[in-house]
């Protein structure tokens, strides 16, 4: 559905990809994890056709993004990290942007913003940052289309918004959307993502689906000092050890992701070896 090829980008001073290859299949959503300024938000505004790359190619659904076709908009919705929403009631402005979406669902729009919490018949300029950008989500949503880039989609959502979020999107994923959530706060998105994309220094340092980080690692607090030396990775915390290990009884435990983006990017070939095996 996505399939990034040798991917060259920069800005004018700033080198960011210089190439990244990527295939994101639909029926998935997809965590896009790295540092600060590794190249997250440039990536998804190449997919989106915002920015268009120096070398290499990018196909989704079978267009070029950069070239824009009104086929291909009607295809994809962002939801930036920055945005600016104009002051305007909730529903004038689905009345504006819902034509360009043909498969917009208004009653499944009403759903969701019933679910987040949304005042109505607020003027959308009164509404916080979290209300905000909860209409955008909920509206990125409701347009139904194939694919769905999300950059840093729960900053600014309160706790129980957090959570409605994880319910929202679990509830809209089907077999024909394509869904990229850009994220540092993997802990939002435990138990909703199946695979996790970490990019650094404008390549992939890993790239894998959730059943098979299950499959080959396990999770767990230890106090064995032997067992914690002989780790992929482990961190000390109040409760013990948190470490990961190769799983080798083909029992899975709960992933913990920010362990295992730390362990990524602290040094990533221990965490590997474990693929390659
Ligand atoms: N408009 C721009 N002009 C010049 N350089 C830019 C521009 N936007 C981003 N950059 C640079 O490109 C690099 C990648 O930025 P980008 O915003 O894609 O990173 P990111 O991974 O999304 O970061 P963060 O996690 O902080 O949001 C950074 O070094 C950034 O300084």
């Amino acid at each position: 559905m996505v399939n990034i090829q040798q991917l060259h980008f920069g800005y004018r001073k700033k080198k960011v990809f210089t190439g990244l290859s990527l295939q994101l299949q639909p029926g998935h959503i997809y965590g896009l994890l790295g540092k600060n300024g590794t190249g997250k938000s440039t990536l998804l505004r190449n997919i989106a056709g915002l920015l268009f790359p120096d070398q290499g190619s990018i196909d989704v659904m079978g267009f070029e993004p950069g070239k824009r076709q009104p086929a291909f908009l009607q295809e994809v919705f962002m939801v930036p990290e920055e945005f600016y929403l104009p002051n305007i009631p909730l529903q004038q402005l689905v009345n504006n942007l819902s034509p360009f979406y043909p498969r917009f669902n208004q009653q499944q729009f009403g759903k969701y913003i019933l679910e987040f919490e949304i005042p109505v018949d607020t003027k959308l300029e009164s509404m916080s940052y979290g209300q905000k950008k909860k209409v955008l989500i909920s509206f990125g949503l409701a347009c139904n289309t194939s694919v769905l880039l999300m950059d840093e989609p729960t900053n600014g959502l309160d706790i129980m918004s957090k959570s409605q979020f994880r319910k929202v999107m679990a509830g809209a994923i089907d077999e024909n959307k394509c869904v990229i959530i850009s994220t540092h706060q993997v802990k939002d998105l435990e138990n909703l993502i199946d695979r996790i994309t970490i990019i650094d220094e404008g390549a992939i340092l890993f790239d894998q689906t959730i059943e098979d980080i299950s499959r080959k690692l396990s999770f767990r607090i230890s106090f064995d000092q032997e067992e914690v030396r002989h780790a992929l990775y482990s961190e000390s915390s109040l409760r013990g050890n948190a470490i990961i290990t190769p799983n080798m009884d083909g029992e899975e435990s709960r992933i913990d992701l920010e362990l295992l983006y730390k362990a990524i990017v602290t040094n990533r070939q221990p965490i590997q070896s474990a693929f390659n095996s």
